[in-house]
């Protein structure tokens, strides 16, 4: 059984590596060598991705690919991707290439504003915490103005602050709830630090407030944080041409493909079990760039999640529709993203993507982002609809599944040559690269 530590935390780099290998592994010396493989042989850069988090040991590779082709609102993008499954980034390169030669993606920013609440106890007359709340409310401006002066100064900061009475849904619990405008940042730390200062002035200032009897004047602040549902943050991404342009093979005309497209995302409009996986396949696009850029898809994925269930039931992000002649396709999402701030200044390959993407503003990012998503479900529909999703899927997971088998180079070339013509399957290649090996082997 392993053994707990204490002090961990305070244990150099390599002491921690020391007390990992030998805790947990049978071969420590084969166990530190992988992991010091993944170290950077320039150490200003290994030393700068060892300070983005704690303990940490070495670096997590993921490979960064590029999707291009994108035309979004008239102007080409490269879009870079982070992502650990085989077959996105194609089939985000396949839904830019097709859209390219049909007018390309179209996008609006819809709104920016975001949410922070203070959540309080109040043991007392509501009337008399409204009177207290218009008396605070300027001095709550007042005491976050060392926070918000920049902010302000760029056109943002605190929008308005509003008193809440949750007290049907718990007793005697209200909120403040404040909506922020934070531009190029995510603004996670900015709003969090404007609400602390919120939770310490509104108890500050309910001692004094003479209406508040003695027991009213205990305000218990439970906790102050900004909130990742951001309905109000909303971008769209839209693509749309006549049916006739749709297809671009003889297997299918584009009406019947129009009208099995549209019934697939109407499905996913009202069954759950399918919107999950079909929202996984537009987060497949948006997680993977939103990685790449340096922005914290934990808090994408959760604001997604709750927005495509805001209507009480889960259901899909994205609609479809076909009216007079015309196939329409479109998003609208809520991404709360930050092109400065957080690690956007610092990962030397999130520089990169960004430069990549013309050095955007939040607001362009919310749009190229939106778009990675629709055209990855477009791709995955496109598929299903058509040929199913294995056939391409599984071209592109060939090579995972020959690494698998430690495939040579003669192998991996042999064999994808052949799967050309062939369905891969995890069995069929199996089978295909022991019949390769026999045959080599008696050659
Ligand atoms: C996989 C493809 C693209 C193959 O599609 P294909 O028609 O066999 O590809 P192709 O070889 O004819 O190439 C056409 C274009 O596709 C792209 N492409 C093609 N191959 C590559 C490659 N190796 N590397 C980079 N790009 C590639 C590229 O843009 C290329 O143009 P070119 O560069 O030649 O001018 C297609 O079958 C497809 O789009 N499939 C959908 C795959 C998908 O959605 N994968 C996500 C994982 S599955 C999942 O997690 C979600 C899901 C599906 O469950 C969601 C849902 O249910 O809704
Ligand atoms: N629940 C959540 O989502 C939480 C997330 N976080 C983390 O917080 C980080 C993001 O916080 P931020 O406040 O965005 O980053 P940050 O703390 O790095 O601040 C960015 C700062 O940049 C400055 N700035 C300069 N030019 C600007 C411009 N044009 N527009 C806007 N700001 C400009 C502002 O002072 C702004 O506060 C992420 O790493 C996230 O993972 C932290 C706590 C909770």
């Amino acid at each position: 059984m392993s053994k707990s530590i204490s002090g961990f935390s305070k244990l150099s780099k390599s002491k921690k590596i020391d007390w990992i290998v030998d805790t947990y592994f049978s071969n420590a010396e084969d166990a530190k060598n992988i992991l010091k493989q993944y170290w950077n042989t320039d150490e200003k850069l290994q030393q700068l991705h060892d300070e983005f988090i704690e303990n940490t040991i070495t670096n997590y590779y993921l490979p960064l690919g590029v999707a291009p082709n994108f035309l979004i609102n008239n102007k080409l993008y490269t879009i870079p991707m982070a992502i650990e499954e085989s077959s996105v980034v194609a089939a985000a390169s396949k839904a830019a290439k097709f859209w390219l030669e049909r007018g390309g993606f179209k996008t609006t920013v819809i709104s920016t504003t975001k949410i922070g609440q203070v959540h309080f106890i109040f043991k007392g007359d509501f009337h008399a915490l409204k009177q207290f709340f218009a008396k605070v409310k300027p001095k709550l401006f007042e005491e976050t103005e060392s926070i918000t002066k920049n902010m302000k100064k760029r056109g943002g900061g605190i929008i308005d602050i509003e008193l809440r009475d949750k007290t049907s849904d718990i007793e005697n619990y209200y909120q403040l709830h404040v909506s922020f405008e934070t531009l190029d940042a995510m603004g996670a730390n900015f709003i969090n630090s404007c609400l602390e200062q919120f939770a310490k002035t509104f108890k500050k200032e309910a001692l004094e407030f003479n209406l508040f009897t003695e027991e009213e004047k205990q305000i218990d602040i439970i906790m102050s944080i900004l909130s990742n549902y951001v309905p109000n943050c909303l971008v769209r991404a839209e693509v749309s041409c006549s049916i006739e342009d749709l297809s671009d093979n003889d297997t299918i005309s584009g009406e019947a493909f129009a009208n099995k497209f549209v019934q697939a995302v109407k499905i996913a409009e009202v069954e759950p079990y399918r919107a999950v996986t079909h929202n996984k396949g537009i987060m497949n696009g948006i997680d993977a760039v939103v990685l790449a850029t340096g922005n914290d898809f934990r808090a994408v994925e959760a604001g997604v999640h709750a927005y495509a269930s805001r209507n009480g039931s889960y259901s899909s992000l994205t609609h479809a529709k076909v009216e007079n002649g015309i196939f329409t396709f479109w998003m609208e999402i809520p991404l709360a993203l930050g092109t400065i701030g957080g690690l956007t200044g610092l990962h030397p390959l999130v520089k990169l993507s960004l430069e990549l993407l013309h050095k955007p503003s939040a607001k362009e990012l919310m749009q190229i982002v939106a778009v990675a998503g629709l055209a990855q479900n477009f791709a995955a529909l496109r598929s299903l609809t058509t040929t199913g999703i294995q056939q391409g899927h599984m071209k592109m997971h060939l090579m995972n599944i020959l690494n698998q088998f430690e495939a040579n180079d003669f192998e991996k070339k042999t064999l994808t040559e052949h799967f050309k013509n062939h369905t891969v399957t995890h069995s069929a290649v199996t089978e295909a690269i022991t019949e390769l090996r026999i045959k080599t082997n008696s050659e």
